[in-house]
């Protein structure tokens, strides 16, 4: 089997997120979920998520589908790095992303989210596509939906096209040519603790030299932002006029006015280019004149965060083959 499905930006002003519709149950069910490599849980607002915390979200409702069943006795409860998290009990159901159909997926019930689940009303629940020994469900973990797609697909792949401020795709179970240029770079990934974690070979801030140093990260479609070392993050504002690493806005900020370098990144000999447009990534507040910087410190986090904002320079291979690689190609 192959498939595709849309990534679409879920808000108009700046990428926050991308949501692609699936399919649940008989009959089915749409909900827009976000895919999210940076996690492995298959959860949704539900039937079991109280009223007070459901703004608009879609919602799965396992009691009416002829297909649904509870997994008895078992439970998840995730938290991820920006403080939002979520908790429920779990189902099987049929769940099809692109026309690909997997019978018997778990599908983790919301019985609670956090705030900002509840205010992001374009976000019906993430589909996990870490590795599995990341899944949070107990007492027995449950197979994400590209493990338990994978023995179906033509090639065990799945491969993220996603656009600055424009619909995308993912592909599932092939590499669409028609959608990057040269040639792709794959490199090792390392899957402990079960993020796609690989090694960038270096960076470079506008036309300055090229730095060749190893930079260790995850590619995590579910991140808006790149997250990096404090020497690569503080080399890259002082290019910029007006910077300041702001205490209340919790980040680099500039004047948005500001010229911005571009951002260079290396995946072996390769090179990609994060054009100005961006690495300023939203203002503060609607209307602003102070603008959020796409490219952060993670310093505070403890691994290097390849998001969005990166993801969306490149068309991104994610190859399940033993041993897992990931591909990097432009476009
Ligand atoms: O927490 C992270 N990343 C961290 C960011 C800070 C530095 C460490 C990594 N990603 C989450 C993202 O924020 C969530 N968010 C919900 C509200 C709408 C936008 C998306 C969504 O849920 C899981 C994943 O995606």
């Amino acid at each position: 089997d192959t498939g595709s499905a849309a990534a679409t930006p879920i808000d108009p002003r700046f990428d926050i997120a991308y949501v692609t519709p699936v399919t649940i149950g008989t009959p089915p069910q749409t909900l827009q979920l976000d895919l999210d490599t940076g996690s492995s849980d298959l959860w949704v607002f539900s039937s079991h998520t109280p009223a007070s915390q459901v703004r608009g979200q879609q919602i799965y409702s396992p009691d009416k589908s002829t297909t649904s069943k509870l997994l008895d006795g078992h439970t998840w409860s995730i938290r991820y790095g920006d403080g939002s998290g979520s908790r429920g009990n779990v189902y099987t159901d049929n769940f099809a992303i692109g026309g690909i159909m997997v019978e018997t997926q778990a599908v983790e019930t919301a019985e609670e989210v956090s705030s900002s689940f509840t205010t992001e009303d374009n976000i019906d629940g993430l589909v996990g596509l870490g590795f599995s020994t990341l899944n949070t469900v107990s007492p027995e973990g449950q197979l994400t939906f590209f493990d338990n797609a994978k023995p179906k697909l033509d090639a065990p792949v799945f491969t993220a096209d996603l656009k600055y401020m424009k619909e995308g795709t993912y592909d599932f179970g092939f590499i669409d040519e028609s959608k990057y240029t040269g040639e792709i770079t794959y490199v090792p990934v390392d899957t402990d603790p079960g993020y796609w974690t690989f090694t960038s070979s270096g960076y470079g801030v506008g036309s300055g030299t090229f730095s060749s140093s190893p930079i260790t990260g995850i590619a995590d479609t579910g991140t808006s932002l790149v997250y990096l070392p404090t020497a690569i993050v503080t080399a890259y504002y002082r290019q910029v006029e007006g910077a300041t690493n702001s205490r209340s806005y919790g980040g680099y900020v500039f004047p948005c006015n500001s010229t911005l370098p571009p951002f260079v990144f290396g995946i072996g000999e390769a090179k990609f280019t994060i054009p100005p447009s961006y690495m300023s990534y939203a203002a503060v507040t609607d209307g602003s004149p102070t603008c959020f910087g796409g490219l952060q410190s993670s310093s505070g986090i403890g691994i290097n965060i390849w998001g969005d904002v990166a993801l969306k320079a490149a068309f991104v291979v994610f190859n399940g083959e033993e041993p897992p690689t990931i591909g990097w190609a432009n476009k």
